[in-house]
């Protein structure tokens, strides 16, 4: 399974914000949930996943990207990462355990501290991706590196992957409705919703 997108310039632009901003209660729950059932089933999937990451890839875009088994990211001035607390808000455990798997400890430290966004070279040197192309390269590099992982026996990598996340997979789904709830607790204070409400207004200043 290859993720893209059909927006130019844009892998994923993370979880809606807007969902996020003067939500119900009741509403950030199901919204929650929808995003974790859909990340346990992307990070759990027996698939081979791989994102074509040709756009910018912030917060939950970094997150669906990591989720895959191999990244091919453009070249040029997209960035990826995990942004969170640039919008004043923090980032889930189970995104947090997502890029400990992927890039380490210390990478992660500062990457979450800082809410660092990447380009694809800085990207590629800590291993948030696997390889850097032009743009117009990135799918027929994806389409040859799936051809090299269909060649494994399928049961033994799916065994692999499987006991590989596993750990990481049952943290969530151990407490997937205090997860949730904690969410839309969190979400709501008003000191993130004040933040939220900032950077939505940079985002649209940028614009005009
Ligand atoms: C103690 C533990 C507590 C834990 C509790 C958990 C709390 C954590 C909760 C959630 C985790 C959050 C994860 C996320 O994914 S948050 C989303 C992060 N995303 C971003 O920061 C990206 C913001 N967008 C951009 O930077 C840019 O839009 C871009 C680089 C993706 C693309 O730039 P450009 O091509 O220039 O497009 P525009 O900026 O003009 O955008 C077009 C249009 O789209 C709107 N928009 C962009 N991103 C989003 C978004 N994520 N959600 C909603 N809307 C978005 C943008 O505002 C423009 O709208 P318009 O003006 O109406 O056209």
């Amino acid at each position: 399974m290859v993720l893209a997108s059909a927006a130019p310039g844009i892998f994923s632009a993370g979880l809606d914000i807007l969902e996020m901003y003067q939500s119900t209660p009741e509403r950030c729950v199901a919204f929650w949930r929808a995003l974790q059932d859909a990340w346990l089933n992307l990070y759990g999937s027996r698939l081979i996943t791989m994102a074509a990451i040709e756009g910018h890839s912030p917060a939950g875009g970094c997150l669906l990207a990591m989720s895959c088994d191999y990244r091919v990211m453009a070249e040029g001035k997209f960035q990826i990462g995990l942004n969170e607390t640039k919008l004043g808000i923090v980032a889930p455990f189970w995104f947090t355990d997502v890029m400990l798997n992927t890039i380490g400890h210390r990478e992660t430290e500062k990457a979450l501290q800082l809410g660092a966004l990447y380009s694809a070279q800085q990207a590629l040197s800590i291993g948030l991706v696997d390889k850097v192309v032009p743009l117009a390269e990135v799918m027929p590099t994806v389409e040859g590196e799936l051809k090299n992982w269909l060649q494994i026996p399928a049961a033994a990598r799916v065994i692999t992957k499987t006991s590989m996340r596993k750990a990481v997979l049952d943290r969530l789904r151990s407490q997937k409705e205090k997860d949730a709830q904690f969410f839309a607790d969190f979400i709501n204070r008003d000191s993130v919703q004040k933040s939220l409400g900032m950077y939505i207004a940079s985002l649209q200043k940028k614009k005009n």
